[in-house]
């Protein structure tokens, strides 16, 4: 069979990309408490003060990110009002880079050109600091804010976030040259509730919760984005609604939401249909749930991922549900393999228990009598193992453990 010619033509959509997390809407809608506390927090910035440290919390998909583009777009533009100041921002997505190093590597580049980057590996932290402060003392503005978005990919190694916001105070970057700030933004509550003290400190002057939203909000959020997104008429009216209830219900997510408003389009297009119906919002919903599913599984830490993968084997021998200790075992051959940390059996409960949290995991407790003591015993929750094999084999690194299997142990 001949292939058909691509055409422009699209029934469906007029401009797909206003659906993505990369179009910038023109207001955000039921943020008015979080953009005024925000903008309240960088007032001093405006005068010319030194900025307040600031820590935005929320779960994923609740506009932490666009409030913060918006509200950064406007501190620049409105600045031009004021003769004796320049603002330079640094926004870096922490995603991937798992410790403080690897976020201080990351702020050094930013102020480097493309041949003059650093390496992620060799130099000692103290130097990739010196560095640091070098740029910002070199640099010609009045105030540098650095934004680190997702920054709980750095996990417990929160070194950076006590450096950074007291550079000032501690003479590495004197007041009168730069004023430095730092806004934290993560996802995961637990990430502020386990930061240290002194950077709890120092990091969070001013923090700012952004909570999910509720139906009623996604709905406005959609018809906000389909208006144009989508060719007019298109969308039966139960459409938006629907999507908006099950993000609603779900997650709270304005992405999970969007996501879904744009399967649902995609499905009726595929089939070349003139109109986008309420089922196909419902046979989207379980589609972009996997694809979430997977992203999560992804991002979480490489022993999250070498525990995931030592489930898996024990799950081929039909050995689950099985104890810590077996896991451990496993985990442990697994990891000697791929040349990385060997971390305690402890480290790998927490673990356990992060990806049960997370709900990629069941556990039951046994309790053996008085004398025998409980003990938990783990396997897969509501996640499918073969996926679970196909994100791990997509990791760096972790393809090869798939290579030849561990069977002794
Ligand atoms: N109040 C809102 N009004 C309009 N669009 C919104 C609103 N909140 C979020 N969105 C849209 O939802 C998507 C996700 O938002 P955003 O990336 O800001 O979330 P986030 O809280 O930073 O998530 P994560 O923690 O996963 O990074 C983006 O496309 C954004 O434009």
């Amino acid at each position: 069979m001949g292939l058909e010619p691509f055409t422009a033509e699209d029934p469906i959509f007029l401009d797909e990309d206003v659906l993505r997390d990369s179009h910038k809407p023109e207001d955000l809608i039921a943020r008015d408490r979080e953009l005024e506390e925000y903008q309240a927090a960088l007032k001093p910035v405006i005068k010319g003060a030194r900025p307040r440290n600031i820590f935005l919390y929320g779960q994923t998909g609740v506009g932490k990110t666009v409030a913060t583009e918006m509200v950064m777009d406007r501190l620049r533009k409105d600045q031009e009002n004021y003769d004796n100041l320049d603002i330079h921002v640094v926004h870096v997505v922490c995603k991937n880079l798992n410790s403080s190093y690897q976020v201080a590597v990351k702020l050094v580049n930013e102020f480097r050109d493309t041949n003059n980057k650093i390496p992620t590996t060799g130099y000692p932290p103290d130097t990739i600091y010196e560095f640091l402060w070098k740029h910002l003392r070199e640099i010609d503005s009045t105030h540098v804010l650095f934004v680190l978005d997702e920054v709980d990919a750095i996990g417990n190694d929160d070194d950076i976030l006590y450096e950074l916001p007291r550079c000032n105070d501690n003479g590495n970057i004197p007041v009168e040259e730069t004023k430095v700030g730092v806004i934290g933004i993560s996802n995961k509550f637990t990430f502020r509730d386990n930061l240290s003290a002194r950077v709890k400190d120092s990091l969070c002057d001013e923090e700012i919760h952004f909570p999910p939203y509720d139906a009623n909000q996604l709905r406005n959020i959609l018809y906000q984005r389909a208006e144009n997104a989508f060719v007019d008429g298109v969308l039966e009216d139960d459409v938006v609604p629907l999507a908006a209830a099950f993000a609603g219900q779900e997650s709270g997510s304005a992405r999970q939401a969007l996501k879904l408003l744009f399967k649902a389009g995609d499905i009726a297009r595929s089939r070349d249909l003139k109109e986008v119906k309420e089922e196909h919002i419902r046979e989207a919903e379980p589609k972009v749930k996997e694809s979430q599913v997977r992203n999560e599984l992804e991002s979480v830490p490489t022993q999250s991922h070498l525990t995931l993968y030592a489930l898996l084997t024990l799950e081929k021998q039909d050995s689950l549900p099985a104890k810590s200790s077996d896991i451990y075992d496993v985990y442990e051959i697994a990891a000697n393999r791929i040349d990385t940390d060997v971390k305690t059996d402890r480290t790998i409960r927490d673990r356990l228990s992060q990806l049960k949290l997370k709900g990629f995991l069941d556990v039951e407790e046994h309790n053996e009598g008085p004398k025998g003591g409980s003990y938990y015993l783990y396997e897969f929750g509501d996640i499918r193992p073969n996926m679970v094999a196909e994100v791990l084999r997509d990791v760096d690194r972790l393809d090869d453990l798939f290579q030849t299997e561990i069977t002794n142990y």
